[in-house]
C-alpha cells in the first residue's frame, strides 16, 4: 500500500494572504486525517511564508498519523525538527529563495554532511528521508549516508507524463527497484495530481509514500466550490 500524505502549504499560503487564522490549518489537518489520508506534510521555509514555525509547533501536538516534516537541514531546521519529534523528516536542499523546491541532493558531494545530520535525526527516533532526482548513482550514495528513505523528485515525470508517459516514468522506476534493493523505502512527491498519480502509481514497483500539496489543495477547490456557491445562494434567497 501507498500512503498518501497531504501537503498542507498551500492552506497556509491561503491563511497568510489575510492574517488571522482562516483557513485554520490545525483544523485542516484533522479534517484532511478524517478523510482519510495517512500522513500531513509541512515545509517550513527560512521566510515562513506559508507554514510558520509556530505551525509546526501546533501541528505536531494534534496530528494522529503521520507527521512529516520537510526543509533545508540548517541549524536552525535541526532544532525545530528535534524539538517537535515528527514521524519522519525529509531533507531538501532548497535555496532561501527558491520559489519551490527545484532539485534533489547531490548525494555524493553532500555524503558527509548528510550522514551526519542524518545521524542525529535517527539518534531522535525520527525516520529520515533524502530528496534526489531520478539519477541511480544518486540513490546509490543515498544509501551511504544512512538514511532509512529517499524522496524522489517528481516534477520532470509530472511535467514530461503529458508528451510520453512511459518515457517519463522509466528512470523513477529504475531508481526505485535499485533503491529497495538497497534497502531504501521509496517515497515520492512534486506536482504528482490527480491527472498523472494512477499511471505512478502502477508503474512503480516500490512506493511507500506521496506527499502531495500543491495538485491536491486546487482540486480541492474545484470540488469543493459546487456545494459552497449553492450554500450561499441558499441563504441569500
Ligand atoms: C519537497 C517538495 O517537493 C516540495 O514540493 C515542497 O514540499 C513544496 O513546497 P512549496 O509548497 O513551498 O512549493
Ligand atoms: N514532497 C512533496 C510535497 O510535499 C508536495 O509537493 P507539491 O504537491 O506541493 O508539489
Amino acid at each position: 500500500m501507498t500512503k498518501l500524505s497531504v501537503n498542507i502549504n498551500k492552506i497556509a499560503t491561503l491563511r497568510n494572504a489575510r492574517g488571522g487564522n482562516v483557513p485554520n490549518v490545525v483544523e485542516a489537518a484533522k479534517r484532511i486525517e478524517e478523510f482519510g489520508a495517512q500522513g500531513i506534510t509541512v515545509h517550513p521555509r527560512p521566510d515562513e511564508r506559508h507554514i510558520t514555525y509556530q505551525d509546526v509547533s501546533d501541528l505536531s501536538k494534534v496530528v494522529q498519523t503521520e507527521f512529516n516534516i520537510e526543509g533545508n537541514p540548517n541549524q536552525k531546521f535541526i532544532d525545530l525538527v528535534l524539538e517537535n519529534k515528527p514521524t519522519q523528516v525529509t531533507l531538501v536542499p532548497d535555496a532561501v529563495d527558491v520559489l519551490t523546491s527545484n532539485a534533489g541532493w547531490n548525494t555524493q558531494k553532500h555524503q558527509a554532511f548528510l550522514s551526519d545530520v542524518i545521524r542525529v535525526f535517527k539518534d531522535a527516533g525520527i525516520r529520515t528521508s533524502i530528496f534526489v532526482d531520478p539519477n541511480s548513482a544518486m540513490v546509490e550514495s543515498a544509501v551511504k549516508t544512512g538514511t532509512d528513505r529517499i524522496e524522489l523528485y517528481t516534477e520532470a515525470y509530472a511535467v514530461n507524463y503529458a508528451k510520453n508517459p512511459r518515457a517519463a516514468i522509466a528512470a523513477y522506476a529504475d531508481c526505485a527497484a535499485i533503491g529497495k534493493k538497497l534497502g531504501l523505502g521509496i517515497n515520492a512527491g512534486h506536482d504528482l495530481s490527480l491527472e498523472n498519480i494512477a499511471f505512478f502509481k502502477q508503474q512503480m514497483p516500490y512506493l511507500d509514500e506521496v506527499s502531495i500539496g500543491h495538485a491536491l489543495i486546487a482540486e480541492a477547490l474545484y470540488s469543493g466550490l459546487e456545494n459552497v456557491v449553492k450554500s450561499y445562494l441558499e441563504k441569500l434567497k
